[in-house]
Order: structure tokens, then C-alpha cells, then sequence
């Protein structure tokens, strides 16, 4: 990947003159370099930085910090320093103490079954795993952790023993024992003294108190215990669009937004909603099953979109439509998988978009499941990520219920995503031994209650008809004006993310072609394997119909 990279990096600088290739015959990785007029100097990006067997730690990283930390140049640690953003518990610090930490941390690859940490044993290091899996056990000599088939794993871009217990001569808690050939950077508890890690550790641990002292629900607490807080807790940085958690609310942890802000998201199975089922049999009657009467006492164009648009909403009584629904699905009886509806061309409304005039005389045969409320084709049973709420900095999460019984409960798994946050995380069960009444009382007006599966289920297909609408409306009054005199011919690349795909249209539910892009599907833990869809495309009447002065696209008459 990186040799592809840079080979790209490189047939793009051959234009510039001021960059110069040094290249050696014996190389097989070139060296780009050039002469920056700021700095007065050469920059150089040698491949041979990043060139390693595939996930292990790259060899020229290997050499830095096998030196000795005053060795070190300052290139030489940002090298380290970039290399190490990969591990997550690392870019978790701020970038001073990483600079720090890579000017200390050496390197060690270990074999299956060495002890790492043993315990009882004094602390003097703590760890970076870059590579591999490592078990935390309660024996001595960690060999509890082959003969578990659920040990406690460590992976990549974990760490482990702890930098505070550097400061404070403590004795392990547990052994650590590694599972397979792992790598790990380690910091020695000397080195972290000596070049004054502690005080740059010191700093963010104020930072935090700092962030706790000021919030309400700690006000009558005394420093010391905010202090007790702030050892609890474990701060993580994620960038926008990072999965901060699956399931909060299952989860053993409470997480305090320090920085930044992040989404509230849950995963909605559509088909298991009886306003979805609705509005799914609404529409494929509209372009399957639609009665002959219709064609002959139409009402006028407009009334009829405004009609249409306002059954598009999900609020709206059905009633009349599921009877009519059902009736049709009693007649047939006895093909529960699959089902015919036929139409002729003939009883087709005229006034039907393109998409429903270009039909043939055609028959739907779909396989359907039975869900709840009916039969549902079984392409049309998706699910859908919504938008619960933005929790926004000094809030906390997973505190809500913390004192409600388990009975009432809402058990529901709710996503937790970053859109760029600072979190201070800690386990739920520690915060709860250190809650007085005073924080009891708060917490008890803390409630949030989420809304309802169904009711968000409404929403989402309020927002899908809003979205049709819009996107048809843009598309009759602009559009046209800004389709380029030529468009350059893309080449589709197989794997590459194709936005069909999270897209469910209704009218190709009959067609035999399957989709060749990959679909994305729910993850098992949360719901059975559902396809996960952004938006719906249902068949409507034409959006001239409301705008009758637009015949064309973009051209008023
Ligand atoms: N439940 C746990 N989850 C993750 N890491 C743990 C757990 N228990 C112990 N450890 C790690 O194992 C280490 C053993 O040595 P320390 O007590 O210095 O620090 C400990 C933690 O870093």
C-alpha cells in the first residue's frame, strides 16, 4: 500500500523541478526530498521510514528507540511519534507527553506464554502493545489464561501497567501474559523520571480535575475526592466518525465529554414497526396493485400530489389501506412466500412518473416474511441508524438510569459515535462507590428518556418523504442548469463504497438483476442480519403535477 502511495506521490512531483528523486540502483524505496526556502533546509520523506512486514513495527522505528533516549534526535522521536499514532492508547495523551514518551519508550518483542507483569511484583514499567494479543490473569505465573476459553485479552493499540503507579512505588494487581508473538513499547519507571514525564502527567491530571471541580454534580465535594474522580478516570481522544461505543448502555462504563461534542445513534429494525409496514404496502400498491376505478374519477393534479404526499406521512390513518391490503392477502392464502400481483399496463394512471409509464404489464414475485403485522416482501425488512440526540461538552453519558431498578430499565442498545470528542472514561461500578446523597438527589432528576423504536421509526420515514420530495423538486428547478457541457466517463471500481447501496428502492423489488455493489448489514449483536439502508425510494407522481407552469425541467413556461 505504501510503496503504491508513493509511487503515486511520485509520477506526481516529477513536475515540480525543485523536488529531486534520489534513488539508488541497490534501493528498492526511494528517498523524495527538496529544499524548503522557510526553514532553509532539506526535507526529506525516505520510504525506508514506514517499510515494515506487514503490521509489524517498522525497522527504522526499531533503531530509534533502541537508542538511548538522550541519543535521540528530534526528528528522530517525531518519526517514532507518527509511527505510534496507530496505537490508540497512545494518541490518547496530549501531543507533548507523546513527544515525550517517544523520546523514552524501547522496544521488545515477546513469544507466546512470557510473563510480561507478574504479580505482587514492585511496578518499574508500563506498556504499549503494538502488535499482538496479551491475558491479563489473577495467577502468578498467567498460565490460567490457556486454560480459559474467555481470558481477559489486551490487543493492539492497548496499554497496561498503569503510568500513575510509576509515581507511586504500588505493586502489581495482575499478571500479564502474552498470547501470541507480541510487540510493545515500554517505558521504564527511571527513564520517565528523569526526563520529568511526571510533570507534564501532572499537568493533565489538573486538566481533569480542573474539567470536574467546575461541573454542578460534584459542587459539594471536597478537592480530595474530585481528586479520587480523576484517578478513576482514563481520558480517550476520537476523531469525527469514530465509533466511541456499540452499547452504552449494556456497557460497564460511564463517559464525561471533556471536549468536542458526539451522536446518540440507534439502530431501528423498520420492518418491525407496524407505521413501516403501513407505508410499504401503501406504495407498492400504488405501482402494483393500483384499482382500475382510479383511472376513471381522477381528481384534479394537484389535489391528488397533495393527497399523496400527505398519506406519504406515517402519522396518517391507514386503516383503509391495510383492509384493503389484507382482503387481497386472505384471497391468496397459501403462498406465504411468495406472491403474485399482477397489473396490466392498462390500469396504470397516465399521470404515473416515468419510471411507472416505462413498466411492462408485470408481476411482482418476491420472497416475503411474516413479521408482526403481516406479510412484508422480504427485501423491504431493513434498518436504519437515527439520530437520537448531540451530547454536547461538560455532559455525561451512561449516568441516566444509574439509579433506576433493573426492571425499569431501558435496556435498548443505543451507539455512541464521536463527531471529534475528548472523553474521560471510568468504570460505572467505582463512580457509584463514590456517590453521596447529595449526587444521589441530582442524579435522580437526571432522567433522559429515549423515544420509542415506533416513534422513530415515523421519523424516519417523515424525513425519507421529505428527502424524495426535495431531491425531486431540485431536481425539476435546477438541475438542468448545472449539468457540465461534457461529463468525463468514470471508470466504476469494484469494492469501492456505490451510495445504491444504501439506498432500498421499492420498484425493483420484481427485478431479477440482483445488486452488485456490497450491502451493508447490520452487526448480529443488535439486530438479526438486516440490511442497513440511508433512505427509501418509493414511486410517486411527477413533480410537474404541483408546479404545472415547469413542463421541463428548469424552464418556466
Ligand atoms: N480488568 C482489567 N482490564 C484491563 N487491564 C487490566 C485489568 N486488570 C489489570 N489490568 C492491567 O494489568 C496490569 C497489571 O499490573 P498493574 O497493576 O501495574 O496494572 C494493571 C493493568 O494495567
Amino acid at each position: 500500500m505504501m510503496i503504491r502511495v508513493c509511487k503515486m506521490f511520485r509520477q506526481g512531483l516529477r513536475g515540480f523541478r525543485e523536488y529531486q528523486i534520489i534513488e539508488n540502483p541497490h534501493r528498492r524505496h526511494p528517498v523524495f526530498s527538496f529544499w524548503d526556502k522557510k526553514k532553509q533546509g532539506r526535507i526529506t520523506f525516505d520510504t525506508m521510514d514506514f517499510v515494515a512486514e506487514s503490521g509489524y513495527f517498522p525497522l527504522k522505528a526499531i533503531e530509534i528507540a533502541q537508542k538511548k533516549p538522550s541519543w535521540r534526535t528530534d526528528q528522530e522521536i517525531q518519526i517514532l511519534c507518527n509511527t505510534l499514532q496507530v496505537i490508540g492508547s497512545y494518541r490518547n495523551y496530549s501531543h507533548s507527553l507523546q513527544l515525550l514518551l517517544a523520546k523514552v519508550m524501547r522496544f521488545e518483542r515477546f513469544g507466546r506464554r512470557r510473563v510480561i507483569i507478574k504479580k505482587g511484583q514492585r511496578s518499574s514499567s508500563f506498556y504499549f502493545i503494538y502488535l499482538g494479543r496479551v491475558a491479563v490473569t489473577e495467577d502468578e505465573d498467567g498460565s490460567s489464561a490457556f486454560l480459559d476459553p474467555h481470558p481477559l485479552l489486551l490487543h493492539k493499540g492497548d496499554c497496561f501497567g498503569q503510568e500513575v503507579s510509576l509515581l507511586s512505588s504500588s505493586v502489581r494487581k495482575a499478571t500479564v501474559v502474552c498470547m501470541e508473538e507480541t510487540e510493545f513499547l515500554v517505558v521504564d519507571k527511571e527513564d520517565f523520571i528523569a526526563n520529568k514525564l511526571e510533570q507534564e502527567l501532572k499537568k493533565n491530571a489538573n486538566h481533569q480535575f480542573e474539567f470536574f471541580r467546575k461541573m454542578d454534580l460534584f459542587q459539594s465535594w471536597s478537592d480530595e475526592k474530585v481528586w479520587e474522580l480523576v484517578i478513576l478516570g482514563k481520558k480517550e481522544k476520537f476523531s469525527y466518525g469514530q465509533l466511541i461505543s456499540k452499547d452504552f448502555v449494556n456497557l460497564s462504563s460511564i463517559v464525561f465529554i471533556c471536549k468536542g461534542s458526539c451522536e446518540v445513534l440507534r439502530l431501528i429494525d423498520l420492518g418491525a414497526s407496524p407505521s413501516y409496514y403501513k407505508w410499504i404496502w401503501q406504495h407498492l400498491e400504488l405501482v402494483y396493485d393500483r384499482p382500475m376505478k382510479t383511472r376513471f374519477k381522477e381528481p384534479s393534479p394537484v389535489e391528488r400530489f397533495k393527497k399523496f404526499q400527505i398519506k406519504s406521512y406515517p402519522v396518517q390513518d391507514f386503516s383503509a389501506l391495510k383492509l384493503q391490503h389484507l382482503q387481497k392477502a386472505w384471497e391468496q392464502q397459501g403462498t406465504s412466500f411468495s406472491r403474485k400481483i399482477n397489473t396490466s399496463e392498462n390500469s396504470l394512471p397516465k399521470t404515473l412518473g416515468p419510471k411507472i409509464e416505462s413498466r411492462r404489464p408485470h408481476t411482482i414475485k418476491c420472497p416475503m416474511i411474516n413479521t408482526k403485522h403481516g406479510e412484508l416482501p422480504k427485501e423491504a425488512a431493513v434498518g436504519a441508524y437515527m439520530k437520537i440526540h448531540t451530547v454536547e461538552e461538560g455532559e455525561i453519558i451512561g449516568l441516566h438510569q444509574i439509579l433506576l431498578p433493573d426492571s425499569e430499565q431501558d435496556r435498548r442498545p443505543l451507539i455512541l459515535m464521536s463527531l471529534g470528542t475528548e472523553v474521560i472514561r471510568m468504570r460505572k461500578e467505582k463512580f457509584c462507590e463514590l456517590i453521596d446523597s447529595e449526587v444521589a438527589e441530582k442524579l435522580s432528576k437526571f432522567k433522559i428518556e429515549y423515544p420509542s423504536d415506533e416513534d422513530m421509526c415515523q421519523k424516519f420515514l417523515m424525513e425519507n418523504s421529505w428527502n424524495i420530495f426535495r431531491k425531486d423538486l431540485v431536481h425539476l428547478l435546477v438541475k438542468s442548469r448545472q449539468i457540465p457541457p461534457f461529463t468525463p466517463i468514470r471508470h466504476k471500481k469494484k469494492g469501492v463504497y456505490n451510495p445504491n447501496s444504501l439506498t432500498l428502492n421499492l420498484c425493483s423489488f420484481n427485478k431479477k438483476t440482483k445488486p452488485h455493489y456490497p450491502i451493508f448489514m447490520a452487526p448480529q449483536k443488535c439486530l438479526p442480519p438486516l440490511r442497513v439502508v440511508q433512505a427509501i425510494t418509493a414511486p410517486r407522481y411527477k413533480i410537474q403535477e404541483l408546479l404545472p407552469q415547469y413542463k421541463n425541467a428548469g424552464v418556466l413556461i
